[in-house]
This record gives C-alpha cells, sequence and structure tokens, in this order.
C-alpha cells in the first residue's frame, strides 16, 4: 500500500479506536494514521509525522470535536512519563474502551465467541499501586528520578505519581536530592559506570509495612549505612531496606543477589482474611483491591466443593494457591523463582494451611512430571506473565483433561491465542471476566473460565 499522506501534511481524520498504547486511529483512505493524545469519536486536524509502508504517526493540531469522555487529565507528567496512558479519557470511558477491546481481541486473535461479562473496576482509581520501580540517573544538574518516557530509556524527573502510594512519592521526590550528600553516585546506563541503578518501593496496603529496595551495580557498597539512616528519615516507618545487586548490561531490572541492610527480609500485606510475606524478588499483584476481586473471581470459577485437588501454575508467592485452599482438598502451587515458593511455603504455614504442596521449577516441566507421577487435579488455575502458558503446559492439560481450567491473564492477546489452543482441544471457554487492575492504563487483566466438553 502506498501511503495516501507524507511528512507534514495536514488531514483531518475522524478516531475510530485507540491502539494497545494509547495512541488514537485514524484512517486516511483506509491508511492508519496513529496519533498521539487522541480519543475515539473525536475529529481532528492532524500533522503527519511520519509514514510507514503501512501506517503512520501523527500529532493533533486542533481537535475538532472532542470525545464527550474527555477529560483534563491530573498528572502534571501525563504525555511525557510513560507510565499512564488514558489519563485524559473518563474511567467510565476507560472501563467502557478495556471491555470493548477485551471483547475485540477474543474475537479477532481467537475466534473466541464467549460472552465477555461487564469489567470490573475500581471505586477510587488513583495511587493503587503497592510497588514502584524507579530508575536513577544522573540530571544536567544533579540525580533525577522518576519513570522513562514512552518506548524510551530517558527518565522523566519527577516528585510524584498519581497512581502510585505515597511511600514511592517520598522516595522519588527527596532521595536523589540526598545522594550527593552521601556519596552515592547514579548509574549510567551508557557508559555502566555509577552505582544506583534503581530504587523499588513496596507497601503493604493493609500492613503499613514498606520495603526499599536498592538496586546497585556493585556489591561492595560504602555508604549502605548512610542510605540506611537516609531511607529511615525519609520513610519513618519502613519496615526492610534491602540491597540488590546488578552488574550486568541489561535492562532487566533486579539481579540475584540479595541483602537484607536494615529491618525484615520481607514484608506483609493481607489479601482478604489472608496474611502473605513477601520478599523483594517475588512477584505479588500491584492493586491489591483490585486483586481481592480478581482472585474471588477465580474462586468462583473454580466452584470448589471442598473435594477438589486444584494445581496453582506460576502461582508467586502462594496468593491464589491459598485463596483456593480454603475450600478445595488439596492444592498444588508450582513457580519458577525460588524465593517465591519459599514464600509461599511460609505464608501457608502462617496461615495455618496443611493441605497446600509448593514446588519450584517451570510449570511446562513440573506439571507434566506431577501428571506421569499419577497426580490429577480436577481444577487448573493458570496465571502466566504476559507472553501466556507454554505450549508444552497447554498440550499436557489437553492430554490431561482437568474438568475445569481458570485462566487468570493480564495480556488478552495471549489469553485468547491460549483460550483457542485449548478450545481445539477439547475445551470449552464458558466466560472472560475483565478486571481493572491497572486504571489509568491500558492494561486490564482477565479471568476466563473453561470446560472440558
Ligand atoms: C502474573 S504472575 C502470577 C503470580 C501469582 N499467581 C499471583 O497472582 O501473585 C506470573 C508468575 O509466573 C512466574 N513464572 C514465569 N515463568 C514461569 C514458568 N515457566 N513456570 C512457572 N512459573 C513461571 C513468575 O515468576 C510469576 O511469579
Amino acid at each position: 500500500m502506498t501511503a495516501p499522506v507524507k511528512k507534514n501534511d495536514r488531514v483531518t481524520v475522524y478516531i475510530e479506536d485507540l491502539t494497545h498504547d494509547g495512541l488514537g486511529v485514524g484512517k486516511v483512505d483506509g491508511y492508519p494514521l496513529f496519533i498521539h493524545g487522541a480519543l475515539p469519536q473525536e475529529t481532528a486536524e492532524v500533522h503527519v509525522l511520519k509514514t510507514l509502508k503501512s501506517y503512520g504517526f501523527a500529532k493533533i493540531v486542533e481537535l475538532k470535536e472532542p470525545s464527550p469522555d474527555r477529560v483534563e487529565a491530573p498528572c502534571m507528567y501525563f504525555g511525557k512519563c510513560g507510565g499512564c496512558q488514558l489519563q485524559h479519557l473518563s474511567y467510565e470511558g476507560q472501563l467502557h474502551w478495556k471491555e470493548n477491546m477485551v471483547r475485540n481481541v477474543m474475537k479477532r486473535i481467537g475466534k473466541i465467541e464467549a460472552p465477555v461479562r461487564p469489567i470490573k473496576g475500581m471505586e477510587h482509581p488513583w495511587n493503587y499501586r503497592n510497588k514502584s520501580q524507579i530508575p536513577f540517573a544522573m540530571g544536567e544538574s544533579g540525580p533525577i528520578a522518576g519513570f522513562y518516557k514512552s518506548r524510551t530509556h530517558d527518565i522523566v524527573d519527577m516528585e510524584r505519581c498519581l497512581i502510585q502510594m505515597s511511600e514511592a512519592d517520598i522516595i522519588m521526590a527527596n532521595l536523589k536530592k540526598e545522594l550527593e550528600k552521601i556519596g552515592i553516585e547514579p548509574y549510567n546506563e551508557t557508559t555502566h559506570q555509577g552505582m544506583l541503578r534503581h530504587v523499588i518501593v513496596r507497601t503493604g496496603r493493609a500492613t503499613d509495612e514498606v520495603m526499599v529496595v536498592l538496586v546497585t551495580k556493585k556489591r561492595k557498597f560504602p555508604q549502605k549505612d548512610a542510605a540506611v539512616e537516609v531511607i529511615r528519615k525519609l520513610i519513618p516507618h519502613v519496615t526492610s531496606i534491602v540491597q540488590n545487586v546488578n552488574s550486568e548490561k541489561t535492562n532487566v531490572i533486579l539481579g540475584k543477589e540479595t541483602m537484607t541492610l536494615w529491618g525484615k527480609e520481607t514484608i506483609e500485606d493481607t489479601i482478604g482474611d489472608i496474611r502473605f510475606e513477601i520478599s523483594a524478588r517475588s512477584f505479588y499483584q500491584v492493586n491489591p483491591v483490585q486483586t481481592e476481586v480478581l482472585y474471588n473471581q477465580a474462586l468462583e470459577y473454580a466452584a470448589l466443593t471442598g473435594e477438589e485437588t486444584v494445581i496453582d501454575a506460576y502461582c508467586g508467592i502462594g496468593t491464589i494457591s491459598l485463596f483456593l485452599a480454603k475450600k478445595a482438598k488439596q492444592v498444588m502451587g508450582v513457580e519458577i523463582v525460588e524465593e517465591a515458593i519459599e514464600d509461599a511455603k511460609r505464608n501457608a504455614e502462617l496461615n495455618g494451611f496443611a493441605n497446600t504442596y509448593f514446588e519450584a521449577g517451570p510449570a511446562e516441566e513440573v506439571i507434566p512430571r506431577w501428571y506421569k507421577e499419577g497426580k490429577r487435579a480436577d481444577v487448573l488455575v493458570v496465571d502466566p506473565p504476559r507472553k501466556g502458558c507454554d505450549q508444552a503446559l497447554l498440550n499436557t492439560i489437553i492430554e490431561y483433561k482437568p474438568k475445569r481450567v481458570v485462566y487468570v491473564s493480564c495480556n488478552p492477546s495471549t489469553l485468547a491465542r491460549d483460550l483457542r489452543v485449548l478450545e481445539d482441544g477439547g475445551y470449552k471457554t464458558m466466560e472472560i471476566t475483565p478486571v481493572d487492575m491497572f486504571p489509568q492504563t491500558t492494561h486490564v487483566e482477565c479471568c476466563a473460565l473453561l470446560i472440558k466438553k
């Protein structure tokens, strides 16, 4: 296709949709233009920035007809920081878009006909993130800290973020000012010089416990006592200060080695009536309010009577496992991160569960082995990372036929792909419920129920 527009052209377009990155999509003779800041149902005069063979990019020059759902983005960094993409869309508009997006993705990618239920949104869709990973660097006039601009590694120097909890704001705004005083140099990604790469702040919403993780390039950290003192002053209720060492030239944030500098090794949080200990390298859902909503949905889909054996694949620190263990005969969880499995075992003990078993390893290897050893599951729950389930795990499900599969997913595209594989292997998707775990962003979580035909 030859582009009907070229760079620097001005055209008026009607915005039909949003991309997964939150860009408006308008078409000129069928040729899609991705438009920064534009919303569905808007008409805008746009300036073409770049054209490629099958699509181009443009920015708004004049908004001729705004969407009825357009609102003023409340964050001063919106548009610069890549963290949120939808603050200029009312929360109702965001929910509506996410629900429809899930519906469309299910049909387009998976040819899945199952009903998509109304999305479960939040009452107060702000300050929900219990974990922030804040990159540090040297700016023109001193250390800076914030989040990356969209699709770059350029840090927007920030003082606060409206979707994170207050402890992360305190670190973001103040720690950079203290670094020079105590002689800690921020890391430079290009030269691989410097010390402090990221600071991770994790808050237990229900307990108010706080963990601060300093990700350093080197293990040797002469200023560690000074750093501990500064952090304790900034957040007097901090309960854990941890150093993680990452010496690699990589975008991966955490390295393998973690040492406690001050306080406890883990923090605690509560979901429903279950307490969880969480260590620095373990996955834990970032929106604790909606986590309970999501897990209750998974529990409803699991339809447990007390007689079932459940496998929880990709179980993290055993959160879903323990939620289900209340109503199941037995739950077996598998997870690749060993520290998370240690957390899961401790969490089962902490909450007095005697009907759980956890094992560290790749789900796609451990679960087939369990089946070969004669272990059987009535209900199998999967909650994989964004790339979805490993094909070997899907094959195992199809071969061993658990009656119910509950699929929890943070990526509708890989969910739709995997549902298709399971449908072709003899399952029927009964329904899908989206849950808004990530307000103000384009991300959406889903919980799907499949039943063996
Ligand atoms: C989306 S998280 C879900 C964790 C947990 N269900 C929860 O709700 O907190 C996905 C988890 O899968 C783990 N993981 C990634 N690849 C894996 C694999 N091949 N086998 C088992 N676990 C894996 C990650 O470490 C992470 O803890």
